[in-house]
C-alpha cells in the first residue's frame, strides 16, 4: 500500500484489528521498523535500564509509542556510528580530524557537519549549501535574528503566535530588549479568532500581516505547531510576508522529518530545527538551520574596500573561509551560505547520530515518508471518529475531540485530543498502565503522533482501543467521585465501542 492508494476510504474500512494487521502486511515502509528499538513494556515498566527480571511476562510485548513529535525512538545504527566516532578518536586523536578510514561509518572529523548538512538538505528541501547543522533550535533562533532582525525606527515589530512554544516567545523578546525596544510595543502576537479553536488561519495570519505592514520587520511562525499539531501554509504566508517587503522565519521542530518541505522554492528567509523528534536523534540532538542562498552570497571584493561584503552575523571561526580557517587571521570571511552562520567547532559526536538517521530517511525518502504518515493519521483520526459517534449513538457523552485541522494538508504526523476537564490525569495513567506512550498538554490534551518510520497500523488500532476505555474509565472515576460510589454514569462496561 503505498502512495496512491492513501485514500480515507482505504482505511477507513479497516476497523477490525485483523484489518489493521492487513494494512501493516501492505505498508511499503515495514521494512524500516526493524531499523529502531521499540522499548517493550518490561523496558517502561522496570526501574533499571537492563532487565534484571526473569520473568517473561511482558519482555517481548513491545510498548505503543506514538511520542515522535517529543522525542524519536533511537535507531539501531546510532550506536555504530557513535561507536565508530570513539573508535577514531580514540585510535588516531588529532588526526580523526582530517583522515577518512575504509572501516568507518563516519567521515574526518572536520567535515563531518559538511556531510551532514549534504544528507539534511532533501529533508528540508534545500541546496546543499542553504543548510547548517549546527547548535540547538533556540541557539539557532537567536544567530539567525542577529542576523535578520535589524529594527529601525519604522520598521521594528516581530508577529509571532501568542502560543509559540515558549523558547520562540522568549527569544523574541530578549532580542526586542537587546534592541533597546519594548516587547509590549514590538511583539504583536496573535491568539485564535474564534475562543472555540485553537488554530490560526491562513487568512488572520494574511490581515494580521497587512494590519502591521509598514512597521513590521520580522515574522516567526512554526512550520507545524507544537500544542495543535496545525500545519501552516509556508508558502502562501512567505509569499504574502515578501509582498510587504517583510522578512520571514520558521521554527520547524515539529515539521521537519515530519512534512515534505520545500524551502528552496518557497523563498522562505530562514529556518530553524531540532533533530530529537522525527528525526530520531536522541535527546537535545544537534539542530539545524537553513539559510536562503540569496541572503548568504559573499562579495570578496567588497570586504577588502571598507564595506562587510556579506549579511551581517554573529560570527566565529567555524563559519570562517575553510582555506583559510587554520591560517589563524583575524580577518573574517564567511563561507558563502548556510555554512558561513556557525560559530564554533560542531560537536562530532553529536551529529554521529544524525548521520545514521538520515541514512535510514534516505532509505525511505520523504514522499514515502509522508505518505504513510498521512494514511496513519488518517486513520488515527478515523478510529477516534468512529469510536466517539459510535458512543454518542449509544447514548454517551463525547468525551474527548480532535482540536487538529481535519485536512491532511493542515497537520502532520500529529493529532491533538482535548478531553474533558478533569479526565487527563486518570487517562494518562492508565495509559501508562497499558504500557502506551504518548504526550500530555496540561490541563486538558493529548497529543498523539504515529511515526511512519517504525509505527504501524495496529499500534495505532491498539492506541485507540485502550485511549477509548482509558477515557471511560477516568469519566466514570470522576462521576463516581462526584456522586458518592455506585453510580457509574453509564458508561463503565459498555468499554470500547470498536471491539465487536
Ligand atoms: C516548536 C519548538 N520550538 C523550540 C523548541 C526548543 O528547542 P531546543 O530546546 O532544542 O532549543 C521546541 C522543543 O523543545 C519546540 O517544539
Ligand atoms: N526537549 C525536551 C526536553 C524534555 C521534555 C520535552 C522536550 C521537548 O522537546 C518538548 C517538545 N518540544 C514539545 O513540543 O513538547
Amino acid at each position: 500500500m503505498c502512495s496512491d492508494q492513501a485514500s480515507k476510504d482505504t482505511i477507513g474500512k479497516a476497523y477490525t484489528r485483523e484489518e489493521a494487521l492487513q494494512l501493516d502486511g501492505s505498508d511499503c515502509l515495514r521494512h524500516l521498523r526493524p531499523e529502531f528499538i521499540i522499548p517493550t513494556k518490561d523496558d517502561l515498566r522496570r526501574k533499571t535500564l537492563s532487565s534484571q527480571s526473569t520473568s517473561t511476562e511482558f519482555q517481548e510485548e513491545f510498548c505503543v509509542y506514538l511520542c515522535g513529535n517529543s522525542l524519536g525512538l533511537q535507531p539501531r545504527r546510532s550506536a555504530g556510528h557513535v561507536s565508530d566516532y570513539m573508535k577514531a578518536w580514540a585510535t588516531k586523536g588529532v588526526l580523526g580530524h582530517f583522515k577518512a578510514h575504509q572501516d568507518s561509518t563516519i567521515p574526518p572529523f572536520v567535515n563531518i557537519d559538511d556531510v551532514a548538512a549534504q544528507q539534511m538538505a532533501p529533508i528540508v528541501g534545500a541546496l546543499v549549501s542553504e543548510v547548517a547543522v549546527m547548535e540547538t533550535l533556540s541557539a539557532n533562533l537567536h544567530l539567525m535574528m542577529a542576523s535578520f532582525y535589524r529594527p529601525t525606527e519604522k520598521r521594528y515589530k516581530i508577529i509571532l503566535e501568542g502560543k509559540a512554544f515558549p523558547s520562540d516567545h522568549y527569544a523574541v523578546e530578549s532580542q526586542i530588549r537587546h534592541h533597546g525596544l519594548d516587547p509590549e510595543r514590538a511583539m504583536i502576537l496573535m491568539e485564535p479568532l474564534d475562543s472555540d479553536q485553537a488554530t490560526i488561519t491562513t487568512s488572520q495570519v494574511m490581515a494580521t500581516i497587512d494590519q502591521h505592514a509598514l512597521t513590521t520587520a520580522l515574522i516567526l511562525l512554526p512550520g507545524i505547531q507544537y500544542y495543535t499539531g496545525q500545519y501552516f501554509d509556508i508558502r502562501t504566508i512567505t509569499a504574502h510576508a515578501h509582498s510587504h517587503g517583510i522578512t520571514i522565519g520558521w521554527d520547524l521542530a515539529h515539521a521537519v522529518g515530519n512534512v515534505e518541505l520545500q524551502l528552496h522554492d518557497w523563498d522562505v528567509d530562514f529556518a530553524v530545527w531540532c533533530s530529537y523528534k522525527y528525526l530520531n536523534c536522541g535527546p537535545g540532538a544537534i539542530g539545524g538551520l537553513f539559510v536562503h542562498d540569496k541572503h548568504s552570497q559573499v562579495d570578496r571584493e567588497a570586504i577588502g574596500n571598507g564595506h562587510e561584503g556579506y549579511r551581517p552575523r554573529l560570527s566565529g571561526w567555524w563559519g570562517g573561509d575553510k582555506a583559510t580557517r587554520f591560517q589563524m587571521g583575524s580577518h573574517f570571511v564567511p563561507i558563502p551560505g548556510a555554512a558561513g552562520f556557525q560559530v564554533g567547532n560542531p560537536c562530532a559526536l553529536a551529529i554521529c547520530p544524525l548521520l545514521a538517521s538520515l541514512e535510514i530517511f534516505a532509505i525511505a525518502s520523504m514522499p514515502a515518508v509522508r505518505s504513510k504518515s498521512i494514511m496513519m493519521t488518517n486513520y488515527l483520526e478515523e478510529l477516534l471518529q468512529r469510536s466517539t459517534s459510535t458512543a454518542t449513538q449509544d447514548g454517551m457523552e463525547e468525551l474527548y475531540w480532535i482540536i487538529t485541522p481535519r485536512s491532511t494538508a493542515e497537520r502532520g504526523a500529529q493529532l491533538s485530543i482535548r478531553l474533558q476537564p478533569g479526565l487527563l490525569e486518570g487517562v494518562m495513567m492508565e495509559l501508562e498502565e497499558q504500557g502506551v506512550v504518548v504526550d500530555e498538554r496540561k490541563p486538558d490534551v493529548v497529543r498523539v503522533a504515529p511515526a511512519p518510520l517504525y509505527n504501524t497500523f495496529s499500534e495505532v488500532w491498539d492506541f485507540v482501543a485502550i485511549f477509548d476505555l482509558a477515557c471511560r474509565k477516568a469519566k466514570s472515576k470522576k462521576t463516581n467521585n462526584s456522586q458518592g460510589s455506585g453510580l457509574l454514569g453509564g458508561t463503565e462496561d459498555k468499554g470500547w465501542s470498536l471491539i465487536k
